[in-house]
């Protein structure tokens, strides 16, 4: 067992590390760190549980910690769910010493530091390295992408590998969870929509590119085509819908893209890794699939499922889906979990 701490474990990306260390084989919840509001109670008094499951027994008495390298004690792994103004600042000093598995946004795209979805580019990694020698650290910092956008990649990934895509659009309908529990409030979205979300058209536009890209040279190269984004909160508690809309360079036949998706499997299903879904991307033929209600928790929310595939007569070799993917699991804490899986598997 490998010991183990959240940063943020009161957020609502916190209670979701919680509930999926909970039980888990491999790794050993011992530290639970938050703000100096939060350091000093016990969790139970510390943390506002938000979630359907109950808050497991084995952290209701675990004393909070304050967010410092010096208090966190004997753990191997720390998964970051800070905000990620904080998370800039500290994560780096946890680094020295520590893994950080950081699902925050502020290191994503520092050259030295891996953005990885395991099924996607494990191979980027071997930065590590790099990163270590760069900076002097014991430790380093692996992070996981934005939640719409591993949903969105997990799919494109089995297309990318088959065909040349000229150029993605996609139209999210991201929940409020994805705000945090006091982001959005309720008189701002009860019977409306929002269609702005700070930063997050950017963030799916550079990081899709950069997840489907190279590593060459200790350098990423992103991949070649265009992404375009608009991005909207609507009045759902869990589990991002994106509209997906692809246009290929080339012709291509519908059920191979289907196949493509359907049998797509990257390193986490060849290793077996505790929290990998059989398969990350189910496909539906029903014809009013994927709702986040009913298929955010596929594979317990680390599945991606994709419906309404079908061509786009009106332009050329295009082909249109809807996918919904749980933003909190597969889109934040789930991804974490796998990341350090991974490094656990093939690094510790
Ligand atoms: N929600 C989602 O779907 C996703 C979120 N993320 C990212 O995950 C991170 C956490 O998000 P979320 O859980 O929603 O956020 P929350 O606001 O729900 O939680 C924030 C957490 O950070 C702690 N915190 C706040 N300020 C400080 C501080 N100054 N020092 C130490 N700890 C502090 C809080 O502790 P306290 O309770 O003591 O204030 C709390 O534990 C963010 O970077 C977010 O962008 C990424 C993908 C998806
Ligand atoms: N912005 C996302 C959640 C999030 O916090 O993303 P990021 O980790 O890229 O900041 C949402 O609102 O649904």
């Amino acid at each position: 067992m490998v010991n183990v701490g959240v940063l943020g474990a009161t957020g609502m990306v916190g209670q979701r590390f919680i509930e999926m260390l909970e039980n888990h084989p491999e790794f050993e919840l011992t530290t639970l760190a938050a703000s100096s509001r939060s350091a000093g109670k016990p969790y139970s008094e510390a943390a506002n549980w938000y979630l359907d499951s109950e808050m497991p027994e084995s952290v209701r008495d675990i004393e909070v910690v304050e967010t410092d390298p010096s208090s966190v004690g004997d753990v191997e792994i720390l998964f970051s769910a800070l905000p990620a103004d904080i998370a800039r600042k500290v994560e780096p000093r946890f680094a020295e010493k520590y893994i950080v598995a950081s699902n925050a946004s502020a290191m994503r795209m520092e050259p030295d530091v891996p953005l990885v979805i395991p099924e996607v580019n494990p191979e980027f990694l071997d930065l590590i390295e790099l990163q270590q020698k760069k900076r002097g650290w014991d430790g380093f910092i692996v992070t996981n992408p934005n939640c719409s956008t591993i949903a969105l990649t997990l799919t494109l990934k089995p297309i990318y590998d088959n065909y040349s895509i000229r150029r993605v659009y996609v139209s999210t309908m991201q929940a409020v969870s994805g705000a945090g529990y006091s982001g959005v409030p309720s008189m701002a979205i009860l019977d409306n929509l929002v269609p702005f979300i700070g930063g997050e058209e950017e963030k799916m536009e550079t990081e899709t590119l950069h997840l489907l890209g190279e590593l060459d040279e200790g350098v990423v190269k992103p991949a070649g085509f265009g992404v375009s984004a608009s991005c909207h909160r609507v009045p759902v508690v869990d589990g991002h819908t994106e509209a997906v809309f692809i246009e290929l360079e080339d012709e291509f036949e519908l059920k191979d893209v289907r196949e493509a998706m359907e049998t797509f499997q990257g390193l986490p299903q060849k290793l077996g890794l505790y929290s990998a879904p059989e398969k990350p991307v189910v496909v539906m033929d029903e014809e009013n699939r994927p709702q986040p209600r009913m298929d955010r928790d596929r594979d317990g929310g680390m599945a991606v499922t994709v419906g309404r595939l079908r061509e786009d007569a009106a332009f050329e070799n295009s082909l249109r889906y809807v996918l919904v993917g749980h933003n909190t699991i597969r889109g934040a804490a789930g991804a974490s979990i796998l990341n350090a899986e991974l490094i656990k598997e093939i690094i510790l």
